[in-house]
Parts: structure tokens; C-alpha cells; sequence
């Protein structure tokens, strides 16, 4: 681990790897169980709540300085007793595990004990910051891929800390990621810590052994455009996959699109997943606005890894808007040796909807 940020790397590490053990077993008591009607969001709806009130709590007590720009705010619980209830049980679920001091946490985080609702209610709402181009914030989405959660599929407790509007420390923790991309079927969780001017590593999720603390280095694979291969959306309502269809064809990309859910795509991406080599994610129409915290830690991840994380006009993306990033500009993540070209060919059709 880097000198640089060492204290937010342990505590942000820590808050999403309790995070992330709460949501799995949400999923596995709610999701799993026969008793979920389809269609209903509940488990994603208290487990993305419980985990942005782990989190919060957690970032509160150790940086009570630093503001937060979180995806959720605690007024629906306010209302819904019944909802309250079982948020504030899970999250002093995972709060009032004791501390594990052989890695790194420490008991001043307000880990090894539990909280009453107003505390943790709190909590969630102190991620309402509006963000802006000045000092230390942090950005949080507890869910992120919330129908990927749903259906078993990758979905990402996403964590970043900005200073003056660049991201300086991202951390990815995905539950439902394989953790060797060379055995898609064995272990599952794999968390990603992406440190500005020191690199992108992977570390298990869910260490059982000490030597699962060691950091395992990521670089993006150089790839020539005929190796490439496109990570993109599952969901046609969030990216324009007909368009990234038509870039392909016109650079001569033949492998089938890899689809998955969430910010996994740029963890995936980031270590060379399947002969990854780019996320395109063009809007789909106009108006859109992607979230700050749809893309400030995983575009640490890529960039630390050795690749460029641009929006459709090769601009960089501007973190310093608030909790919105520019209107319709998409954003496209690749590989050092490719970036150039696609942006070409997105140009050559000129543009995507909305662009
Ligand atoms: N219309 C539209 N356009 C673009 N993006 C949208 C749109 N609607 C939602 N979202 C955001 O997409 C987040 C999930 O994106 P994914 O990359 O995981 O795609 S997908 O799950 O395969 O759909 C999802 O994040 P979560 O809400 O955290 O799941 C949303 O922030
Ligand atoms: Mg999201």
C-alpha cells in the first residue's frame, strides 16, 4: 500500500468491505429466498440504505471534516417505520463487528458497536453535499448496478475521494466478481483500490488468510484494435448499445460484446477481463446526466492501470460540477493504444444521440 492517503485507503477499504457483506447477504436471505415476489425492489432498496448508513458512519467518525456525495437520503425511512427498522438492523449488523485490527481498523471508525436510528439515519442524510470544484469530498453509490444485484449478476459498492475536483483514491468492491478473470467459476469478490500516482490493485473482498492482503498490481494489456472486445450495459435504457454496435463494425471488432452490470466494467476492465479493451457508454437520448458516482472511482481504476477515461469528444470528465457530470457527453474507456481510434469512429458517425 502507498504512504499517499494510507489512512482514507484503510478506512475505505474497510467501510465497502463491510458494505459488501452486507449486501451479499441481503442478497442471499432476501433475493435468494422463495418469499421475493418479482418485481419487488425491497432487498435492493434496504440494502442500498443499510450500506450507505455503514459507510457514512464509518467516513463520519474517521474524517468528520470531509463532506460526502451520496446516491441516497434517509426520507424515505423517516415515513416507512417498517423499512426503518430493518435498515438500522443491518447496518449495526455490520457496524458492531469488532474491529479487525490486523487489517487496519480501528475501533474511533464507530466499527465494534451499534447505533440508534436517529445516529445512522443522519448518517445516510450527510451524503447530500452538493460537490463543486473545491477541496476534499468524498462520492459513494452503496448499489450500483442495483438490477444487476437483483438478478445475481455484478453489481459494485463504489467509494471515491476527490480533492479540488480530481478523483485521488477510488475503491471498487465487487461482491460477484470472480476473483481470478482466468476461473470465471471459483471464488467470487474481488475489491479494487486505484491510488492517484500509484497504481490500481486487486485484493479479495473477503480475506479468510493474511497473505489475502497482498496487493496484486493491475495493468490494462496493450491491444490492437482486432483484439478488442466491448464491455458494455446490460440494460438498453442506459447505454446506446445499437451505436456501439456500429462503432464496432466500422473498426473491425468482431468478438461479441461482453455486457455486465455496474461499475464491474471498469474493475473488468481494468485488469484485462475476456481481452476487455473498452467500455463505451454513449447516451441514449437527451437530457441524461450520468452521476458523479457512476464513474469517479472506476475512472481512477482505469487511468492508474494505464488506460484513458474520456467522455465522446475525448474531453476529460469534469468532476467539478456537483453531483452530475455535463449533459449527454458519454464516456468512452480504453486501452492507451485504442483510445484515439475509437473516438475517431465515434466522430465518423457523427456522434451518439444526443451528443
Ligand atoms: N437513462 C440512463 N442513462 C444512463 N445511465 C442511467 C440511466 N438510468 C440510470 N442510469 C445509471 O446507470 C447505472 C447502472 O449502469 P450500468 O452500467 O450498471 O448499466 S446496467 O446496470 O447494465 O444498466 C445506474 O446506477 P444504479 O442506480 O446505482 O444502479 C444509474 O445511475
Ligand atoms: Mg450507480
Amino acid at each position: 500500500m502507498s504512504d499517499y492517503l494510507s489512512s482514507e485507503q484503510n478506512v475505505a477499504v474497510a467501510a465497502v468491505r463491510r458494505a459488501c457483506k452486507l449486501t451479499t447477504s441481503v442478497f442471499n436471505n432476501l433475493v435468494k429466498g422463495e418469499t421475493l415476489v418479482k418485481g419487488d425492489k425491497s432487498p435492493v432498496t434496504v440494502a442500498d440504505f443499510s450500506a450507505q448508513a455503514v459507510i457514512n458512519t464509518i467516513l463520519l467518525r474517521a474524517f468528520p471534516h470531509d463532506p460526502i456525495i451520496g446516491e441516497e437520503d434517509a426520507s424515505d425511512l423517516r415515513t416507512n417505520e417498517l423499512l426503518r427498522t430493518r435498515v438500522v438492523d443491518l447496518a449495526n449488523e455490520a457496524l458492531s463487528e469488532k474491529p479487525n485490527v490486523e487489517a487496519g481498523e480501528e475501533p474511533s471508525w464507530g466499527i465494534g458497536q451499534k447505533w440508534g436510528a436517529d445516529d445512522l439515519l443522519a448518517a445516510i442524510d450527510k451524503g447530500n453535499y452538493e460537490g463543486g470544484r473545491s477541496g476534499r469530498m468524498w462520492t459513494l453509490d452503496p448499489i450500483d448496478g442495483t438490477k444487476g444485484f437483483l438478478r445475481g449478476g455484478q453489481y459494485a459498492v463504489c467509494l471515491a475521494l476527490l480533492v479540488d475536483a480530481r478523483v485521488e483514491l477510488g475503491v471498487i468492491g465487487c461482491p460477484n466478481l470472480p476473483l481470478d478473470p482466468s476461473s470465471p467459476d471459483g471464488a467470487r469478490g474481488a475489491l479494487f483500490v486505484a491510488v492517484r500516482g500509484h497504481g490500481t490493485h486487486q485484493l479479495p473482498l473477503f480475506p479468510t488468510l493474511s497473505a489475502d492482503h497482498t496487493h496484486i498490481p493491475l495493468r490494462m494489456p496493450t491491444l490492437a484494435l482486432s483484439q478488442l472486445r466491448f464491455l458494455e450495459s446490460v440494460e438498453k435504457a442506459h447505454a446506446a448499445l445499437d451505436t456501439n454496435a456500429r462503432i464496432a463494425e466500422v473498426l473491425g471488432v468482431t468478438e461479441a460484446p461482453a455486457r455486465m452490470d455496474s461499475q464491474a466494467k471498469y474493475a473488468a476492465l481494468a485488469r484485462g477481463d475476456g481481452n476487455g479493451g473498452v467500455y463505451l457508454r454513449l447516451p441514449t437520448g437527451v437530457g441524461y446526466r450520468e452521476k458523479i458516482w457512476d464513474h469517479a472511482p472506476g475512472s481512477l481504476l482505469i487511468e492508474e492501470a494505464g488506460g484513458i477515461v474520456s467522455d465522446s469528444r475525448g474531453q476529460s470528465l469534469d468532476f467539478g460540477l456537483g453531483r452530475t457530470l455535463g449533459e449527454n457527453f458519454g464516456v468512452v474507456a480504453a486501452g492507451k493504444a485504442v483510445h484515439a481510434q475509437i473516438l475517431e469512429a465515434i466522430k465518423g458517425l457523427g456522434g451518439a444521440p444526443g451528443i
